[in-house]
């Protein structure tokens, strides 16, 4: 599992650096967000178990991943969903040996909603049990976010990465508006 999460953080650095060499953001602000130094870097292991009748129950409910970037292994099992606007829910097949890179609120704050947050959610399958590994990198809980410097217009109020956390966590969904200026 160390080894995995280590693989996981390396190729989150390296994918950070790529997406955001697209926003050319300033040094500082990209130190920040590629920091090993007191990252947050976490593993979590999602379990659902088959059900008879899946439209009856809910895997994991609709969200958006908190972060900055989720590495998501679906291990070979149908079951996410992601909302596309005027669509509907829309299913993400699992592609072999390829991850799902869904970008975090903080990515979307930093990005001054230039990255857009996808919501999602997990169904159970019928016949299968579903495994899927997802692993969220964040820069450390103490630092500011903001948009970034380059953007002459932040629509994004600036607040610790530890006040975004509580404030999803009593508002969900919502957060994101909340500090929308
Ligand atoms: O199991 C999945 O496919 C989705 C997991 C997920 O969205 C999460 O852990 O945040
Ligand atoms: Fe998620």
């Amino acid at each position: 599992m160390d080894a995995y999460q280590n693989q996981m953080k390396v190729l989150s650095h390296n994918l950070l650096l790529i997406i955001l060499e697209t926003l050319d953001v300033t040094q500082e602000e990209l130190n920040w967000a590629i920091s090993t130094h007191d990252a947050q870097a976490v593993l979590q292991l999602n379990s659902y178990p088959s059900c008879p009748n899946p439209s009856q129950a809910i895997g994991l409910a609709p969200h958006t991943d908190s972060l900055l970037l989720t590495l998501l292994n679906q291990s070979g099992v149908s079951g996410l969903e992601i909302f596309v606007e005027g669509l509907g829910w829309s299913q993400v097949q699992p592609i072999e040996d390829a991850f799902v890179v869904n970008v975090g609120d903080l990515l979307h704050i930093f990005s001054n909603a230039k990255f857009p947050v996808l919501t999602h959610r997990a169904m159970v399958n019928q016949s299968k049990h579903r495994i899927s590994v997802a692993y969220f990198h964040g820069p450390p809980v103490e630092s500011k976010v903001a948009p970034s410097s380059k953007f002459q217009k932040p629509c994004f109020k600036s607040l610790t990465v530890k006040e975004y956390l509580i404030l999803k966590a009593k508002q969900f969904s919502n957060a994101l508006s909340l500090i929308r200026k």
